[in-house]
């Protein structure tokens, strides 16, 4: 995973998965304009192992992640000067500062599946457990990304046992996705989550902490 080589930078002029506009309105009054980005919903889901009493997560290269980085060490690779042709860039940072653990997730493209059905799918693609329609909890949904796209994510919870893996997961591997799951121990849980030597996303904070208020009393009771 952590081997990127090669790096262009483009403009990105259509896109699939964001579309760019600017928004003219008055509000109160006052002429104003907001520039946003279309992008897709999606689905996340806290997995949990009972056999082994941990989480699932995943880890990926995101290049979101890396670029930011790229920005703040070496600024002159943004410089506007050549944006409409592909600039390549220096190999001076490592891909290990564009890797993040996140929550098993999944754009919502596919109108005619439910969003249990698209986070069942995302579950066994890229964590390869089975876990059936019916036992999928929804936690609740929220905007992510108010600023800038304000798309919908929805966060379910599934519990996992080991007799449930099905396959190793790790991504569609003829979508281009490289995902390497990771088991974060009960134990070890709220220390990961706090720990920012570990770059994660919102959602796997949000949920372990969920998680404790909801699941983790009636566990101790068993
Ligand atoms: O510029 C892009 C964007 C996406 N993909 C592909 O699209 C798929 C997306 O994967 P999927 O697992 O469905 O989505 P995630 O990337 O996990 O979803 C992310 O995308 C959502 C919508 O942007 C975010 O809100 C989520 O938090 C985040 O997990 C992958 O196969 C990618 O290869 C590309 O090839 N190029
Ligand atoms: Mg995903």
């Amino acid at each position: 995973m952590e081997s990127v080589e090669d790096l262009s930078l483009g403009p990105c002029t259509a896109s699939q998965y964001l579309r760019p506009f600017r928004l003219r309105y008055r509000q109160n009054g006052i002429s104003k304009i907001w520039d946003f980005m279309r992008s897709h919903d999606s689905v996340s889901i806290l997995i949990f192992n009972t056999s082994r009493q941990c989480f699932v997560v995943v880890k990926q290269f995101r290049p979101a992640v890396y670029m930011c980085e790229m920005e703040r060490k070496c600024p002159q690779n943004f410089e506007r000067k050549k944006q409409e042709t592909w600039n390549p860039l220096p190999n001076s940072l490592p891909a290990s500062v564009g890797v993040t653990y996140e929550l098993c997730a999944g754009i919502v493209d596919k109108p005619e599946l439910s969003l249990e059905e698209i986070a069942c799918r995302e579950i066994l693609e890229e964590c390869g457990y089975e876990v059936p329609l019916a036992t999928l909890k929804r936690i609740t949904s929220y905007r992510s990304g108010v600023g800038v796209t304000g798309s919908k994510q929805t966060l379910f919870y599934a519990e996992v046992t080991d007799e449930m893996k099905a396959s190793e997961g790790g991504g569609q591997p003829e979508e281009g996705e490289l995902i390497e799951v990771v088991e974060i121990p009960l134990k070890d849980s709220m220390d990961f989550a706090y720990n920012e030597s570990f770059p994660k996303t919102m959602g796997v904070i949000f949920s372990f902490m969920w998680f404790q208020t909801n699941v983790a009393p009636n566990l101790l009771e068993n």
